[in-house]
């Protein structure tokens, strides 16, 4: 089904002066995860559907064992139970109805019928009594399923290497898992309402069977087509949702456009309220027509449904009554089929639905396992013979013929590139934008590994050291920090987890930070929360968050520093002050500093330069100015902007 609104949105302001353009102003945009399951559902038909069902519904019950044996056996034992005591109601109402239509007089039958009446009631008892308890047993399973699957996504995305996230095929994968996680807990609540539903029209089969086989015939003829019907009618609304998706995907666009805080400023400025507004009436037009188009359809079809069940339901009637006429049925055993069919009715409705929905949840979930699956390929070696051993204090950094090289990247960001670094030693990584500093820095950081070549600690390979260990040894500030949305002290803090957040060892890195006054200031101190989402939540300058995420380095007394641009947003006096802590450092800790401006890398012990991937040049600031090589060209051109321009020549007195 095309998608009409993609053929005539309003002009865009650049579109207006030049020619009429056709197109839609709004870019097509890619499926969303969760409308994965819709989408493959409108797809397949009936008969692929149902047979997709004996597997999900397996994986649900499995899932659901998982989280909480105990409720899902009262789960299982309450379905069977509801299921057994409506066949055992069935039979005890044909009882009852013998008793009723038999001769003699009125008294009578009705003292013959009352154990059967008793049987009755009681089964009827028996079955809410299981219902009841089956929907307390789901409620408490939903938070434990939820907890399960959604736990297990986390510790797979929070294990596997950075590279992952890369690949733009994981992060929809990820995306789609997070809809399958979320929609788990609906996979088995509708795969045990399915299950229950069967066991209802199951009992209902058994019962007729028993009461006579023939009344099985006018069972089926009775139900089957308004089940057909209803299977039809949900397909329609799925197909229809599904060809909607563009429309859904677009409105969901604007509202972010629209109403969101990040777009709010230019959408004043630029004046866009207008023309964001007709992409909105345009988009919502064509919406509107096709939600009448489709409620038209499926009140068609769910008519020719009802149609067709009546004309089955008379149709029974009519065989019930040729029965009964033939002599082959008793009075009492066709009145019961009567109160069969309504039950199976009732109990198809049921499963009618809960097809539908145990197949759309499956496909989510299926993007969950299919997830946990592929990501496990991301997942960090794990070296043979034992645990590794926890690396000593730094005594020696040694990067050797090191090659990283991003996934569809022809170049390799860092190109076999050498060299060592001296505990103690404070070094420089600078070169132009693209140059590899950052990538070289997240390699020795152990956040990335290298696709060549090996970086030793103290000798030995990081991959040959216990991980954490030696994550716990360096500390990084990188240049696209993350506004973590705690309060300011716990910012800090998540800078060294393990240790205890004590007040002043926090104070403390905040000051070398220059960050501590700041804070100070803030409305409640360090206990302000950094997140306007939160009520009293407090938004900083940009530089107000480099000085906080320079604090979390700090924190930590880490044997390595990587600080990556520290100091891009902050003003002259707080950076002069934060490189005066980074200089602190010298001598007693190492630090790798990676900055622009040249000017503050001037006392560092070694400067190495970086081109295109590969050093260039390495030596002290002095030593590379004397080579008169790229570096001193760098500084060069950016110390030329601070060299005073001289004072326009001062007006004489008689002009
Ligand atoms: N995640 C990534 N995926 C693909 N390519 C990347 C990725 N990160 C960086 N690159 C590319 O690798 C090269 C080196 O990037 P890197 O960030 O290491 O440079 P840099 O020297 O730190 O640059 P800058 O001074 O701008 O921060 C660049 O060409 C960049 O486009």
């Amino acid at each position: 089904m095309t998608d009409t609104a993609t053929t005539d949105g309003p002009r865009t302001p650049a579109q207006r002066s030049g020619p009429a353009r056709t197109e839609s102003v709004l870019p097509e945009l890619r499926e969303l995860s969760w409308e994965a399951g819709v989408r493959a559902r409108a797809q397949v038909g009936v008969f692929a559907v149902f047979a997709e069902l004996p597997r999900l519904v397996w994986a649900a019950l499995r899932i659901s064992w998982r989280a909480d044996r105990v409720r899902t056996s009262v789960v299982g034992g309450a379905t069977v139970g509801a299921g057994v005591m409506a066949a055992f109601g069935l039979l005890a109402t044909q009882r009852v109805l013998v008793e009723l239509f038999a001769g003699g007089p009125t008294p009578h039958k009705v003292r013959a019928a009352l154990p059967a009446l008793v049987a009755l009631a009681a089964a009827t008892a028996l079955r809410a009594g299981m219902a009841t308890a089956m929907g307390y047993a789901q409620n408490g399973l939903t938070p434990k399923v939820d907890r399960e699957v959604q736990r297990g996504l986390f510790e797979m995305t929070t294990a596997v290497r950075l590279e992952a996230f890369d690949a733009d095929a994981f992060a929809d994968d990820m995306e789609r898992a997070s809809r399958g996680a979320e929609e788990t807990t609906s996979l088995v609540q509708s795969s045990m309402n399915l299950l229950a539903g069967l066991a209802g029209v199951l009992a209902v089969a058994v019962a007729v069977v028993v009461i006579h086989p023939l009344l099985l015939v006018a069972l089926l003829v009775a139900t089957v087509p308004d089940a057909w019907a209803s299977l039809r009618a949900g397909h329609l609304r799925y197909q229809t949702y599904a060809a909607g998706s563009v429309r859904r995907r677009r409105m969901w666009l604007l509202h972010r456009l629209m109403a969101e805080r990040d777009s709010a400023p230019e959408l004043r400025s630029y004046g866009l309220r207008r023309f964001l507004l007709d992409q909105y009436d345009r988009v919502m037009g064509v919406e509107t027509d096709i939600q009448l188009a489709l409620a038209r359809r499926v009140t068609t079809t769910t008519t020719v449904g009802s149609m067709i069940a009546g004309l089955a339901t008379t149709a029974v009637y009519l065989l019930l009554g040729v029965l009964l006429v033939d002599g082959q049925i008793p009075l009492a055993a066709a009145a019961t089929c009567v109160v069969a069919v309504q039950s199976a009715q009732r109990s198809l409705g049921i499963v009618t639905y809960q097809v539908d929905r145990v197949y759309t949840d499956g496909q989510h979930f299926r993007d969950y396992t299919g997830f946990l699956a592929r990501a496990a390929a991301y997942l960090p070696d794990r070296s043979a013979g034992g645990p590794p051993d926890a690396p000593g204090p730094l005594r020696e950094l040694a990067i050797q013929e090191v090659s990283l090289r991003y996934p569809d990247r022809e170049t390799a960001a860092v190109d076999r590139v050498s060299l060592t670094i001296e505990a103690g030693q404070t070094v420089a990584f600078v070169g132009e934008n693209g140059s590899g500093k950052s990538t070289l820095a997240a390699m020795i950081a152990t956040l990335r590994r290298p696709t060549d070549g090996v970086i030793r600690w103290n000798g030995r390979p990081l991959a040959e050291w216990h991980g954490d260990a030696l994550r716990s040894r360096i500390a990084v500030v990188t240049q696209e920090y993350h506004k973590w949305p705690f309060s300011a002290a716990t910012n800090i803090a998540i800078g060294d987890v393990d240790a205890e957040p004590h007040q002043h060892r926090i104070e403390g890195a905040a000051a070398r930070a220059v960050a501590h006054d700041m804070i100070r200031e803030l409305p409640h101190g360090y206990e302000t929360l950094l997140d306007r989402t939160f009520a009293n939540g407090q938004d900083l300058s940009g530089g107000q968050w480099q000085r906080i995420t320079a604090a979390r380095g700090f924190l930590r007394s880490a044997d390595l520093l990587v600080m990556d641009e520290p100091s891009s947003a902050l003003d002259p006096r707080a950076e002069d002050a934060l490189f005066q802590a980074i200089r602190d450092r010298q001598g007693r800790a190492t630090t790798i500093l990676i900055t622009h401006r040249l000017a503050n890398v001037r006392h560092a012990d070694r400067i190495f330069v970086l081109h295109q991937g590969e050093l260039v040049e390495s030596g002290s600031h002095d030593e590379l100015m004397a080579a008169g090589g790229r570096y001193a060209e760098l500084f060069t051109l950016q110390a030329a902007g601070y060299h005073t321009t001289p004072p326009p020549p001062r007006r004489s007195a008689s002009t």
